[in-house]
């Protein structure tokens, strides 16, 4: 579905030298995968990312994406390849001056998608997500879950084969966590999605993911097939935050 090969990202620096953000980097994803990137900060993992849809341009090598290979398209082309892979960010990136209608409208705006069509498809995606019933409130009336899911609504608009996830709940607490995985697990069950997560949190990658590139200094260290531990209960409720402050406490005078 995804194959990097041979993909280095160079940056030049202020004082003229040049830094790998990415050094010859060569892997695949399969159609089907949740396929995990874990690493250190500064490792390379956003940077990998969005050089699988061209966000960053290669310095070299090659990425081809379900059979095509994006390096060589024209603008126009690459445009078009890119809308079947869609993407969401730690800090959601939504147009703040648009409600959520208009927000999932953008992408079928861009796409041209069939006018007539578009309000159904943007109630269809924002069913999806469980988020019908907030179309016209604009994204500082929602919280973080709620924007992320109206971010993976705005994603999922034009029917992607995959979807790119950078740190996609490094801005949530644990029990929204376990909402997005859900939605993301969803996406990948019933709507035949391949997704790609990068994420510095073990718990997340371990849950969902059934391979994984730990990434080092802008290279491959290592890439393992895992067996999914499933999305762990995080039901945080006020007793266990109170249980978590006082059981040291209770020992401690024990
Ligand atoms: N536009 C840029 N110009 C110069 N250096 C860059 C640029 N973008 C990223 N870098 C550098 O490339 C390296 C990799 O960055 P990247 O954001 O991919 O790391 P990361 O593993 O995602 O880190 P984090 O987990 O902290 O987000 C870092 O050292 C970063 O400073």
């Amino acid at each position: 579905m995804i194959s990097l090969i041979d993909v280095s990202k160079v940056y030049n620096q202020k004082d003229n030298s040049t830094f790998h953000a990415i050094d010859s980097v060569s892997l695949s994803i399969n159609r089907g995968d949740i396929y995990g990137i874990i690493g250190r900060s500064g490792a390379g993992k956003s940077t990998l990312l969005r050089l699988i849809n061209l966000l960053e341009i290669p310095s070299s090598g090659t990425v081809i994406v379900d059979g095509e290979d994006l390096t060589n398209l024209s603008k126009q082309k690459l445009r078009h390849a890119r809308q079947s892979i869609g993407m969401i960010f730690q800090h959601f990136n939504l147009v703040s001056n648009k409600t959520v209608l208009e927000n999932v409208l953008v992408p079928l705006e861009l796409a041209r998608y069939p006018k007539k069509e578009r309000l159904d498809r943007v109630r269809e995606v924002l069913r999806f997500v469980g988020l019908e019933d907030l179309m016209s409130k604009y994204p500082s009336q929602l919280s973080g879950g709620q924007k992320q899911r109206v971010a993976i609504a705005r994603a999922l608009a034009n029917k992607p084969k995959i979807l790119l996830c950078d740190e996609p709940t490094s801005a949530l607490d644990p029990n929204t966590t376990k909402e997005i995985l859900e939605v993301l697990q969803s996406i990948h069950k019933e709507l035949d999605v391949t997704i790609v997560i990068v994420s510095h949190e073990m718990d997340l990658i371990k849950s969902i993911c059934n391979r994984v590139t730990i990434i080092d200094n802008g290279q491959v260290y290592e890439t393992v097939d895992i067996k999914p531990k499933g999305i762990v209960n995080s039901d945080h409720t006020p007793d266990w935050f109170l249980t978590q402050l006082t059981e040291e406490r209770e020992s401690d005078n024990a």
